[in-house]
């Protein structure tokens, strides 16, 4: 366990109310949080049953986005003084952050959160921007579906994804969130309704992800959905080298036929599980069924971290289990990762899950709100939450530098594919190139570390090694480094050409660099 203990003692600034807060927030979070999350859970699920049953949710959707474009227009036609946002409270969102021009911009309500059609002939699915991935999946199971892509913690939320990105373990074959959407719709910010696709407002559709809510307001979403079976069959492969461990995670992710999912742990710099999974209706009898799901079970990268030291102590190599097709999804939601050791240090004690494990995870919302400014100053100063997205052939040189900078383990690897199209991410050559999401979330027990300068070097490599950083986490980055690593032609001349557009929103720097976010 990497606890943020380690750190309280080793930085030796903290007060004893700091120490407190963080030791003992596990309190507040048996005691308030998980109950609250429950009702919260409780009144959501029904809510959204009910609403998607009485199928009234699409003859809604018109006259709500009607209420989008009314406010834009009271905006327009009283001079345009502010600039514009969603007044979704930035404490619900996914980003460890506080917006603070939340509060210096029109609020504009995008109350949109509803699964407005599936449509089983054309295998998509149209939703409103704040539907989340786990109300989507509640949707979807039962007809036998799934998203192509199903970016793993159950708030995330269409709109949020789209503006931003989603990856999950089979983003290596469709890409990442934004690949498996085919349509767009948007309020501009001249109050104007508009759609796009590859074929229709090409330019428009293709500038989209990334831009962080800067070009326009989403209000529903037309998305990819594949056949679903019950089971994933998840092999697991433990490997105590680091190139041999890069070496099948590439092959396997450039395979030409590959494995459905494919993710890797690693718990050293050294060692680590390379996971490829598919979907199964039944069970075979090479593995036994493991429903990581229920409210008893381990946390997944528990589990994982004891295939890997049964390898070491020679006992078995390859091991596979099959898992329920949502308890896979799910599979990192319980422990948000392994983010949750630190703040219920307890929360995988056998008794604990047998008494309190149904109620997990509290809410990441309800984390939020509730975090002590003790706690977010201590994040900061010793924690690290990164997503870096780089090509995969950089894979062992990257974790190298990712120890010698922050030393954080687990970090996850899940591989991705990123398509020859136009937008904010551009690649060097070909269709497509097979990148890598590295992880890294927890205390960093590099020597020297400090957040700002350690994080930069991190952020310098990923840009020369031809990556991208994902936005939702903290960049150091400068305005110039930052448009070096995204492409920002085609935004630039949309933001030119669309009416009003500059008026309304800042450039995505503007959104997302960390004066902005406390
Ligand atoms: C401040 C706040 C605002 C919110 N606003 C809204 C809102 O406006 N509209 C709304 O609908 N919800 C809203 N939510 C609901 C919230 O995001 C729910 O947590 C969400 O619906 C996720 O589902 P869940 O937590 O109930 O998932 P769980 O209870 O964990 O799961 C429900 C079921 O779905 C399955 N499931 C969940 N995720 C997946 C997946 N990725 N793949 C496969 N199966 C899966 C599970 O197996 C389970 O059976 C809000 C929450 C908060 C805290
Ligand atoms: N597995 C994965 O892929 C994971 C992804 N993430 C990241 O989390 C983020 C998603 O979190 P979530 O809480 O859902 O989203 P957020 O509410 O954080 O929204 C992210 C951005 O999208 C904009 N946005 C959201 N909805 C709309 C809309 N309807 N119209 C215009 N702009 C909109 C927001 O604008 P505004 O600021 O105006 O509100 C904001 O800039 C993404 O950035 C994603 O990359 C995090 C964890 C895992
Ligand atoms: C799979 C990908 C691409 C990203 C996973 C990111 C998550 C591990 C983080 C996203 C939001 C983070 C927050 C926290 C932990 C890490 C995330 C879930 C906290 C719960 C940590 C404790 C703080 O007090 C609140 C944080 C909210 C955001």
């Amino acid at each position: 366990m990497y606890k943020l203990s380690v750190t309280m003692t080793t930085l030796q600034t903290e007060s004893v109310a700091e120490y407190i807060l963080v030791e003992y927030r596990w309190v507040v979070v048996i005691l308030a949080l998980l109950p609250m999350s429950l009702l919260w859970k409780i009144w959501s699920t029904f809510r959204n049953y009910v609403v998607f049953k009485l199928n009234s949710a699409p003859k809604m959707h018109d006259r709500k986005v009607k209420q989008v474009q009314k406010q834009i227009k009271d905006w327009l036609s009283g001079g345009r003084k502010t600039k514009l946002c969603t007044a979704r409270p930035t404490w619900q969102t996914m980003s460890f952050r506080q917006s603070l021009y939340k509060k210096s911009f029109t609020n504009i309500k995008v109350n949109l959160v509803d699964v407005l059609e599936v449509d089983v002939d054309n295998m998509t699915v149209r939703c409103e921007p704040l539907v989340t991935m786990g109300q989507l999946s509640r949707t979807l199971e039962p007809l036998g579906l799934a998203l192509a892509v199903v970016p793993e913690l159950d708030q995330l939320t269409v709109g949020g994804l789209v503006m931003g990105t989603g990856v999950e373990t089979s983003s290596h074959v469709h890409g990442l969130f934004q690949h498996i959407c085919l349509r767009y719709e948007l309020v501009l910010a001249d109050g104007s309704v508009v759609t796009c696709s590859k074929d229709e407002n090409p330019d428009l559709y293709y500038a989209v992800p990334w831009s962080y809510g800067t070009l326009g307001f989403l209000t529903s979403v037309v998305i990819k959905v594949v056949p679903a079976k019950k089971y994933i069959r998840l092999e697991y492969h433990p490997y105590t080298k680091l190139s041999d461990l890069a070496d099948r995670f590439r092959k396997e992710s450039l395979d030409d036929k590959p494995h459905q999912f494919i993710e890797a742990l690693l718990y050293t710099k050294d060692s680590g599980v390379v996971m490829l999974g598919d979907m199964v209706d039944e069970i075979g009898t090479d593995g036994k069924l493991n429903e990581i799901g229920k409210w008893y079970s381990e946390w997944f990268f528990v589990q994982v971290q004891r295939h890997l030291k049964k390898h070491q102590e020679n006992v078995r190599k390859t091991v596979v289990e099959y898992i329920p097709l949502r308890d896979y999804y799910h599979r990192h939601t319980k422990s948000l990762f392994w983010e949750l050791q630190d703040i219920v240090p307890f929360g995988n004690n056998v008794l604990f899950r047998y008494l309190f494990g149904w109620l997990m995870p509290p809410e990441v919302s309800l984390l939020k709100l509730t975090q002590p400014q003790a706690v977010a100053d201590l994040y900061e100063r010793a924690h690290v939450i990164q997503d870096m997205l780089v090509p995969v052939q950089h894979l062992d040189k990257a974790i190298l530098k990712f120890h010698e900078e922050f030393e954080v383990y687990p970090i996850w690897l899940c591989p991705f594919k990123v398509f020859n199209n136009p937008g904010q991410l551009k690649i060097k050559s070909g269709d497509w190139q097979m990148f890598v999401d590295i992880g890294v979330y927890g205390v960093p027990k590099a020597k020297g570390f400090e957040t700002v300068p350690s994080t930069r070097r991190i952020e310098s490599f990923v840009s020369s090694h031809d990556g991208f950083q994902m936005l939702y986490a903290d960049t150091y980055t400068t305005r110039e480094e930052f448009r070096a690593m995204f492409d920002h032609t085609l935004y630039d001349s949309l933001r030119d050409q669309l009416p009003y557009c500059k008026d309304a929103f800042p450039e995505i720097y503007g959104k997302i660099n960390r004066n902005v976010r406390k």
